[in-house]
C-alpha cells in the first residue's frame, strides 16, 4: 500500500461483505466505514466461507496487505465439519495420552456382562461419533455391544437440521446404508459423508423441553491460541415437550430454529430463545450456584480443548479472525456436550432482542480485532485492552499466560 492509500485509510475505512443482512452492514456503517465491493480496496472483508477460501487459494493468488483483515481462517473446516471435528478431537486425545499428559487420564470399568470400557475423565466432551460410510463396520460392532443406545445420523455437507434422523434399531440404518451404497461406491464426495453420533437421550430440560446452547467464540489466533467467549449467548428451546420416544418428531428432538419455526407451537415472540443469563439464574435457583459455576467452567474447558485439537493444523494467517457458533447440549447430570461448531453462525434476527444481540456481537468483534487506533493491522500483537474486550471474556491467550489462562485452573482436574 502506498502512502496515499495509507492516508486515505486513516480517514475512511472500508468494508466489504457477501451478506445482505442489514445487521452486518449497519454495524459497519454506524462506525462510519464505507462499503465497497470485493474487487475494490477493502480493510475488512466480512465474507462467506467459500469466498474466504477463494481469497487464499493459490489459483486466485490474492495478496492480503497489512491493513486488511478477513473474518475466517482458510481451513476453518477442520473445526466446523462434523466428521473432521470428531477426527481431530480423537487425534488430539490420543496425542495427549501418548505424551502421558494428565489431561488425557482415562478410567477403565468392567461391566456386569464382562465387557471392558474406558473413557476419558476430562476430555469426554463429544458424543461418541463414527464417520459413514468409512466407519460403518466399527459402528456396527459398537451397536452390537450397546444395542440400548440411540444414535443420530447427520449429513456433513448440510445444515439447519436437514437430512438428520435418529435411530434406535439397526434395521433403519441398514435400509439407509442399502439405499446409499450404490451412490457411495461410485460417487463418494466429501459432502456425502455422514456422522453417526451417540444421541444424548437425557438432556436437561426447561419447562419439560429440550434445548441447546449457542455460544459465540472469537478466535484471533491459533498459534499462539487467543480465544474469547461472548457473554450473551442463548438457549434454543424446542417447541414440544421432550419424550425420548417419538424419534421421528423433529419438533421434540432438534433445537434448530430453522426446524422449530415450522412447528405449530413455535413462539415467534421469543423465537424459542432464552438468554444465557436467564439460564444461569434458573440453574442457580434450581441446582445451586456452585454446580452452575462448575458447569460454565466445564463449558469453557470444552471450548478451549476443542480449539487446541485443531490449533496445530490451522493455517494461522495473521489477517484472519473467526467467530464460531458453538452448539452445546447439557445433560441432566449437568455435563455439557459439544454437538457442533459453526463457522458462519446465523446473523439473521428472529426477534428484536436477537437483532440487538447480533449487532452488538459484530461491533464487539470489531473492537477486539482492531488495534487501539482502530485501523486494521495484521502486524498487531492482538492483545486487546479491557475496554475493547467489552462483553467478550478472555478464554485463553497462550502468549499472555496468567490468571486468565484456563490451564491454570487445574482444579478442574
Ligand atoms: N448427539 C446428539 N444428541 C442429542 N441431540 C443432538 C445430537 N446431535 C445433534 N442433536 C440435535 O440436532 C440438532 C442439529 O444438529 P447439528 O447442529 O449437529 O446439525 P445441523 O443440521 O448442522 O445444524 P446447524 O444448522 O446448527 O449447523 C442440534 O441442534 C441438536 O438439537
Amino acid at each position: 500500500m502506498n502512502d496515499k492509500g495509507t492516508k486515505r485509510n486513516k480517514k475512511t475505512l472500508t468494508f466489504c461483505t457477501d451478506f445482505e443482512k442489514s445487521i452486518v452492514i449497519n454495524t459497519f456503517l454506524r462506525r462510519r466505514w464505507r462499503q465497497v465491493s470485493s474487487d475494490e480496496d477493502w480493510n475488512i472483508y466480512w465474507s462467506n466461507t467459500l469466498n474466504c477460501r477463494n481469497i487464499f487459494s493459490h489459483e486466485i493468488g490474492y495478496r492480503l496487505r497489512d491493513n486488511q483483515l478477513i473474518n475466517h481462517f482458510p481451513n476453518h473446516y477442520e473445526l466446523v465439519r462434523k466428521d473432521l471435528l470428531a477426527r481431530n478431537i480423537n487425534r488430539y486425545r490420543k496425542e495427549l495420552e501418548r505424551a502421558g499428559n494428565p489431561i488425557a487420564k482415562k478410567i477403565h470399568k468392567t461391566l456386569n456382562n464382562g465387557q471392558k470400557i474406558s473413557r476419558y475423565v476430562h476430555l469426554d466432551f463429544i458424543p461418541t461419533t463414527y464417520i459413514l460410510p468409512s466407519d460403518y463396520k466399527l459402528f456396527i460392532e459398537e451397536y452390537r455391544r450397546n444395542p440400548q443406545y440411540t444414535w443420530i445420523l447427520k449429513p456433513c455437507g448440510k445444515s439447519q437440521g436437514a437430512g438428520i434422523f435418529i435411530i434406535n434399531n439397526l434395521s433403519k440404518l441398514k435400509k439407509w446404508a442399502r439405499e446409499s451404497k450404490k451412490y457411495f461406491q461410485h460417487h463418494l464426495l466429501r459432502k456425502d459423508t455422514y456422522v453417526i453420533s451417540r444421541y444424548i437421550h437425557n438432556p436437561l430440560l426447561i419447562g419439560g423441553k429440550k434445548f441447546d446452547l449457542r455460544i459465540y467464540v472469537l478466535v484471533t489466533s491459533f498459534r499462539p491460541l487467543k480465544a474469547y467467549m461472548y457473554k450473551h449467548g442463548f438457549c434454543r428451546v424446542c417447541s414440544l415437550k421432550y419424550r425420548d420416544a417419538e424419534l421421528e418428531n423433529m419438533f421434540i428432538h432438534l433445537t434448530n430454529v430453522s426446524v422449530q419455526k415450522h412447528g405449530e407451537e413455535y413462539n415467534c415472540y421469543t423465537g424459542g430463545k432464552l438468554s444465557l443469563n436467564n439460564l444461569k439464574l434458573y440453574l442457580e435457583g434450581t441446582r445451586g450456584q456452585a454446580v452452575t459455576k462448575r458447569l460454565f467452567e466445564d463449558i469453557q474447558w470444552l471450548i478451549v480443548h476443542s480449539l487446541k485439537s485443531v490449533a496445530s493444523i490451522m493455517s494461522n494467517d495473521r489477517h484472519c479472525f473467526e467467530c464460531y457458533g458453538y452448539d452445546i447440549i447439557i445433560d441432566n447430570n449437568l455435563k455439557p456436550w459439544l454437538i457442533e461448531v459453526n463457522a458462519s453462525p446465523s446473523m439473521t434476527a428472529t426477534t428484536i432482542n436477537d437483532r440487538i444481540l447480533k449487532s452488538n456481537l459484530i461491533d464487539n468483534i470489531l473492537s477486539v480485532v482492531l488495534p487501539p487506533n482502530g485501523i486494521p493491522d495484521a502486524r498487531w500483537n492482538k492483545v486487546p485492552n479491557e475496554n475493547a474486550l467489552g462483553d467478550f471474556e478472555r478464554l485463553i491467550d497462550e502468549e499472555c499466560l496468567g490468571k486468565d489462562d484456563i490451564e491454570d485452573s487445574l482444579e478442574v482436574l
